[in-house]
């Protein structure tokens, strides 16, 4: 048996439903200590040939069976509603944590094994909180009460029944702190078996390309036999538990039986043990109660048994759902659900669409976004990135930051959309912190997901989006001539990841994201990288008639970028420094005051 504290930290955020559950599970075994009591009396009706107490025990005996069917069915009814509260609560934690900024810089964060702990491990530990837990407190309640029923009927067997109760229930805790470390070995093989997998996954075409495959595949078998090691280890310590388990249970209920045959039966005067069956025959309804006592005091400890093999994946999850948050404390389930209790530390701006719900408008420009003195350097690496970088990007011009790979460019956008917080300095928008749904972000290798063109394109757009402003944005971001060769239009399916577009579409995609997300200010990194050049010019020239009234910020080595730059900065040791002066071109379009 094996209690973990977080878990029950859990459990006891939901008292009402663990404790309808647990006493449901209690009237399910109290309808087999009825059925035991009443067998017993049936049993004394034929020794007594009383056929009227015979009928009424097999009546009783009927009843326990119908009230345990019912009682099964509510017992079901409400592992389910428990089971689903408990599993949204936890993962909207675990998604929280896991779709988090900060995420986008930690090395050691992996997709399989973030989507496993959300997956699986809160699945495994549901069953851990639903079954196993309430057959615990089951445990506790019924076993002290059936021994002490049984005192009433012999304090001597009650007293031999009690200490084997005790024994069943201590004796695997021996095993416990074992268990624990097999079960999180065996977990974190499951957890790289599946980190790899995936991994592999997304990487395949690279790995056929490299030759890589073979190599990757005996990775992956030497992965997969290390965890079936392990699940073998760890089956032979649960079965190891198991085993003591049982064995206090059959010598608690052969030493109660021998007991109460032993005490019924008394000694006779001449010192030899009397006829058991005498014994029967003058109180039988005793002896048979307290010989079905005896085997029925042990079935809650069976059962728990039994649940404990089902609970055992949550369990061996503990550490991961530790490491992802599911047991942070957090506010209400419902809170949770919908994720909006708790604000994250910096922004949440998407990649590729809107930094926030799409839903929140963000009114008019705010004004110009400032960088002041802004710092920055990532743990473990020996020099900063950015040491003092300043600019101020005004609204309705297009500002371009060029500068050798690596010098930091990626890193200054990813402080303006607060996925990364700066050593020290700020980023301001009109005086305070640029807020996540005033941007639109397109980067240079844009997430597209499994689904149509049009659902691609609406996760970016406000709720209620129509028809002709969907098409607008594909035709001002160069989609135009793509959608008339398309037979399905907007309604043609895109594979996950996007990888049934050309790169050079789906950056095109990502720019009609942001077009359609209708924020206030547009970073872009490369956003024509994967373009032609008479392509990229004419994305370019509608870009500059979205540019009204906006902040847009671009990050590009391209001379034709370069070229519609209002604004050119180059970033050099992690300063910005001013580029080339604008064309005349650039020169001559709209500008606007700082707000
Ligand atoms: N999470 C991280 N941890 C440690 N170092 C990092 C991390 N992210 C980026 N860096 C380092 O910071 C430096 C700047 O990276 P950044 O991606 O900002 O450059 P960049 O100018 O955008 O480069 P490119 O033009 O090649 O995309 C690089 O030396 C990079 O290795």
């Amino acid at each position: 048996m094996m209690i973990v504290p977080e878990l029950t930290r859990l459990a006891r955020g939901h008292p009402r439903g663990l404790s309808r559950l647990t006493a449901a599970l209690v009237g399910v075994s109290l309808t087999y200590v009825a059925q035991a009591v009443a067998l017993a009396g049936a049993l004394t009706a034929a020794v007594q040939a009383r056929p009227g107490l015979g009928a009424m025990c097999l009546a009783v005996l009927a009843a326990a069976a119908v009230a345990r069917l019912l009682l099964r069915q509510l017992q079901q009814h409400l592992v389910s509603a428990l089971g689903t509260t408990i599993r949204q609560q936890m993962r909207a934690r675990v998604l929280r944590r896991i779709l988090a900024p900060e995420r986008l810089h930690d090395v050691r964060s992996r997709a399989g094994s973030a989507r496993l702990t959300a997956v699986d491990a809160v699945e495994g530990v549901d069953t851990y909180l639903t079954r196993y837990l309430p057959h615990v407190a089951q445990v506790a309640l019924l076993c002290p009460l059936l021994v002490l029923a049984m005192a009433a009927l012999s304090p001597a067997v009650a007293g031999a029944l009690g200490v084997f109760v005790v024994a069943a229930v201590g004796a695997p805790r021996a095993f416990n702190r074992w268990m624990a470390h097999r079960s999180h070995e065996r977990w974190e093989s499951y957890d790289e078996l599946s980190a790899d997998v995936q991994e592999s996954l997304q990487g395949m075409r690279t790995l056929q390309l490299l030759g890589a495959v073979p190599g990757r595949r005996r990775a992956l078998s030497a992965r997969s036999a290390r965890l079936h090691r392990e699940t073998v280890r760890t089956m032979r310590a649960s079965l190891g538990e198991t085993g003591i388990l049982d064995l206090m249970i059959q010598a608690g209920t052969a030493t109660a039986a021998a007991l109460t045959i032993l005490t019924a039966a008394g000694v006779e005067p001449q010192g030899v043990l009397a006829t058991p069956l005498a014994a029967v025959a003058e109180e039988p309804l005793r002896i048979f109660a307290m010989l079905m006592l005896a085997s029925e005091t042990f079935r809650p400890i069976r059962d728990v048994s039994q649940q404990w093999h089902a609970g055992f994946l949550g369990l061996s999850a503990v550490s991961a759902l530790r490491e992802h948050g599911a047991f942070a404390a957090a506010g209400t389930a419902q809170g949770d659900v919908s994720g909006t209790d708790a604000e994250p530390p910096t922004g949440t701006a998407a990649v590729d669409g809107p930094a926030g719900a799409p839903t929140a408008r963000p009114g008019p420009t705010p004004g110009a976004l400032r960088l002041k003195d802004v710092h920055h350097q990532y743990p473990q690496t020996v020099a900063p990135v950015l040491c003092g970088a300043d600019a101020v990007i005004e609204p309705g011009r297009i500002t371009v930051i060029s500068g050798a790979s690596g010098a930091g460019k990626s890193t200054v956008f990813d402080i303006i959309l607060g996925l990364l917080r700066p050593t020290s300095g700020t980023v301001t928008l009109a005086g305070r912190r640029p807020r996540p749904e005033e941007i639109a972000v397109v980067s240079q290798n844009p997430s597209l997901f499994s689904g149509t063109l049009r659902e691609n394109l609406r996760l970016a757009a406000p709720d209620g989006v129509d028809e002709a402003t969907l098409l607008a944005a594909c035709h001002d971001a160069g989609l135009g001539g793509l959608l008339r060769v398309l037979p399905e239009g907007l309604s043609t399916p895109i594979t996950e990841g996007g990888t049934s577009l050309s790169r050079g579409q789906a950056q095109r995609v990502a720019i009609a994201r942001a077009y359609l997300a209708d924020r206030p200010m547009i970073l872009m990194d490369e956003p024509t990288s994967a373009l032609d050049e008479d392509t990229a010019g004419a994305v370019l020239s509608r870009l500059r008639e979205r540019a009204a009234g906006r902040i847009v910020l671009i990050i590009s080595h391209r001379e034709d970028v370069a070229q519609v730059a209002d604004d050119h900065r180059i970033l050099e040791n992690g300063r910005l420094r001013p580029g080339r002066a604008p064309t005349p071109a650039a020169a001559a379009a709209p500008q606007e005051e700082d707000a």
